[in-house]
């Protein structure tokens, strides 16, 4: 199979560009894009190289396509599409205006993907996307995340739990002292979570990717989640090999030429991607792509740290829920769950998953506080 998408027919094969990081490629006219050849000097991970698909068609012509030919800055691209993230190797965003304002995040969200750009640019250097690529063929499958949510809820009749394994987030602080990650994994699963979603970023949540290989290794059954702020494919290959059998993207700071592009990634590595949202604007935008199968919608604007569950109500009413409802896509609601209330009002408003941190790990035992927060005992 040729090229990185081995779900693909293999029709023809052509080259396209991808729009998160500066590529000096791109001031090549398309005529230049040859099929086939690598372009020199791409700092792009992944390969600049694709077998076309049915939906390929499509994702080539595709007008962030033609806007990253015609030289648009990438900044302008994600502004464009309502994003209000920038990335700081980026330049020209219409909002960006002194120097200072330029190389200050304006907020936590944007300071996170910030620090995330050189954390991976290091990683990038000691572990290169070729060696992580050869070292996937020969990892262990991966579990079906999607498929355990579905189960889950068809069993209990409550949305299937993703349990967060979460020590502390820039918003609360450290929520939980005495934490052994391994320990509280297997206490949700015994308690009746369907997945867990594991912390990786070190810097804002004090997680790691040790973690993340510790829970796989102790032989939880439940399929996992890696948590972490995806900016950049090789962070895909890597987390598939430290264990993870999902990961997020979110839409806040993805352009959607790159969730196009990281999903087909995650096909490839039959990995589960689950696509966050918090405004209409950002559901809207991943409505239009084809192929979604998990839409996450956080009740946390991760820009101010307000918590708001009625926002999962307000995003699946009306059209957007009947769409939803039509392509049997399952949408989880995600943070600032607390009560069993808290619970059937998310349910009532459509979601068949929820992702929690909070309020179990503050408990003295994390996984008895599963039945507290469902009003029920969830693992029969
Ligand atoms: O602890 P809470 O409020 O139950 O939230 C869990 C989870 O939704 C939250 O950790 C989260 C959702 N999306 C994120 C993206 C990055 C970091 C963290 C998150």
């Amino acid at each position: 199979m040729e090229g990185i998408l081995a779900g693909c027919s293999p029709r023809v094969t052509v080259m396209f560009p991808v729009a998160s990081s500066v590529n000096p490629a791109r001031n090549r006219s398309s005529k230049e894009l040859v099929p086939g050849v690598l372009l020199p000097g791409a700092r792009r991970s992944a390969p600049l190289r694709c077998t076309r698909s049915e939906e390929g068609d499509d994702f080539v012509n595709s007008v962030e396509v033609q806007e990253w030919e015609s030289g648009m800055s990438l900044n302008d691209i994600a502004a464009k599409q309502g994003i209000r993230i920038r990335r700081s190797h980026r330049t020209g965003h219409p909002s960006e205006g002194s120097k200072d304002e330029k190389d200050t995040p304006r907020n936590i969200l944007e300071q996170i993907i910030w620090d995330k750009e050189v954390e991976v640019a290091q990683f990038k250097q000691t572990k290169p996307l070729e060696t992580l690529k050869k070292a996937v063929e020969g990892a262990p499958p991966v579990r079906d995340f999607v498929g355990a949510l579905r189960e889950s809820y068809r069993r209990t009749g409550v949305p299937a739990l993703i349990a967060e394994v979460k020590k502390a987030s820039p918003s609360k602080g450290v929520l939980r002292e005495d934490f052994d990650p391994v320990q509280i994994a297997k206490t949700y699963e015994k308690n009746g979570a369907a997945c867990l979603s594991i912390l990786t970023d070190e810097k804002y949540f004090q997680g790691s990717f040790r973690n993340l290989e510790a829970v796989r290794k102790a032989g939880v059954e439940c399929p996992l989640l890696c948590k972490e702020f995806i900016i950049d494919s090789w962070q895909i290959y890597n987390a598939r090999l430290k264990g993870a059998d999902a990961v997020l993207l979110i839409a806040g700071v993805l352009p959607d030429l790159d969730i196009k592009y990281m999903t087909m990634i995650c096909r490839e590595l039959r990995l589960a991607a689950l696509i966050e949202v918090h405004d209409e604007r950002e559901m809207d935008r991943v409505l239009k792509i084809d192929g979604i199968q998990l839409i996450g919608i956080n009740n946390r604007n991760l820009e101010t740290f307000e918590v708001d569950i009625s926002t999962t109500k307000k995003l699946l009413e009306g059209e957007r829920g009947e769409i939803i409802q039509q392509r049997g896509i399952i949408v989880v609601g995600e943070s600032g769950l607390f009560t069993p209330q808290d619970i059937s009002y998310v349910q009532g408003a459509g979601v068949r998953a929820v992702l929690v941190g909070e309020s179990l790990i503050k408990q003295v035992d994390p996984g008895k506080a599963i039945s507290g927060l469902f009003g029920k005992d969830i693992s029969k």
